[in-house]
């Protein structure tokens, strides 16, 4: 059996953990850049990053929102970056409860060319999707674009909700022109919610990074992991963000050039990796064939929820590696 035959077996064996909705746009590096900055919007678009998400939130200072989402709105409006690019053009609207986030969403959504995807931050509750979902679809029922949703979750009400909020905002988004793609971590948020202080290790925000991983993951969504605020700390920002990718986390928030290479290489499988995965399920397959469900494997047993695991990787790496 050659290797494509092979990984077509294993698939149907096991559906990967990823992503069974409409595509998968990879998002392991989501960089936000204030609205309101010209400068740095400009740059934004010179990078190599998957995801630019232009900010009308908390990048921006209250007396400058208007400014972001006009200078946002101009942007869509141009045709400038709209062909022949890799890169997810998003923006962060302002919360529902908010008194931006209708003036956000009418600039946006009346563009000329629609973001390919909305970060809703702050989500509480039902209501609040239910409100901001018949906006989005009303400001776009006569669009050909359906638009990718993020959700974010950071407050503890929002980590209580979670479950139900993602439950109820996919089934509200098959039947809309906006759809769940994807969970972000908003981790600064929810200490100040919970009046969390910060330590080196973080492990105050282990509960809540691992339920929202564990949840996103139910249900299939992409989840990304929290934002490192110590920008010019490159050598932690690796080692978290290394430990994000083994947690399961698709990608992570990123605030600064520099820490784009250092995130998208962790989320994309090392070659190492890649190697393992396709050598173990090349063994996996010759054992099958002989009968053997468990076998030994670089020194480790290997059964199937080990070639599970090394399906995990080959699906992550064909879904991401399109970016690189
Ligand atoms: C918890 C949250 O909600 S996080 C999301 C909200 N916060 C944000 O969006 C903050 C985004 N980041 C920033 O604004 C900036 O990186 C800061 C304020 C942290 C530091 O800014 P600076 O002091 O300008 O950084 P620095 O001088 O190192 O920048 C180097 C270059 O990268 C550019 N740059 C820095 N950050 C960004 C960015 N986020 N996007 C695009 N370009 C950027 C700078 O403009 C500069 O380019 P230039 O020399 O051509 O002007
Ligand atoms: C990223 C973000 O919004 C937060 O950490 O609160
Ligand atoms: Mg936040």
């Amino acid at each position: 059996m050659n290797f494509l035959k092979l990984l077509n077996y294993v698939g149907k064996l096991h559906r990967g953990t990823l992503i069974s909705v409409r595509h998968y746009t990879p998002r392991r590096a989501l960089m936000y850049v204030p609205g309101d900055d010209i400068r740095k919007l400009s740059k934004a678009f010179t990078l190599n990053v998957d995801c630019i998400t232009m900010d009308c939130e908390d990048g921006v200072a209250l007396n400058k929102k208007e400014t972001a989402r006009n200078t946002i709105r101009n942007i869509l409006d141009t045709e400038k970056n709209v062909v022949k690019r890799n890169y997810d053009r998003a923006v962060r609207v302002n919360p529902v409860t908010s008194e931006f986030c209708q003036c956000d969403l009418r600039a946006v959504l009346t563009a000329k060319y629609l973001p390919d995807t909305i970060l809703l931050p702050k989500v509480d509750d039902k209501e609040q999707l239910k409100w901001f979902l018949d906006q989005v679809n009303s400001l776009i029922i006569e669009r050909k674009e359906i638009i990718d949703l993020i959700i974010y979750v950071e407050s503890a009400v929002g980590v209580i909700n979670f479950y139900d909020n993602c439950k109820y905002a996919i089934e509200l988004s098959q039947t809309g022109k906006i759809s769940l793609a994807g969970v972000v971590f908003g981790s600064d948020d929810l200490c100040a919610s919970i009046g969390i202080t910060r330590s080196s290790d973080g492990a105050e925000l282990l509960y809540a990074r691992q339920k929202i991983v564990l949840i996103s993951k139910a249900f299939n969504l992409q989840a990304i992991d929290m934002v490192h605020i110590d920008y010019k700390d490159l050598a932690g920002l690796k080692k978290y963000a290394e430990q994000g990718a083994q947690m399961g986390y698709t990608g992570k928030q990123v605030i600064h050039p520099d820490q784009i290479p250092i995130v998208q290489d962790a989320f994309l499988p090392s070659k190492r990796q890649v190697e393992w995965a396709t050598g173990l399920l090349e063994s996996f397959q010759e054992h099958q064939l002989k009968g053997k469900g468990a076998f030994v494997y670089k020194g480790n047993m290997i059964d199937m929820p080990t070639m599970k695991q090394a399906q995990n990787v080959m699906d992550i790496f064909k879904l991401t590696s399109s970016n690189v």
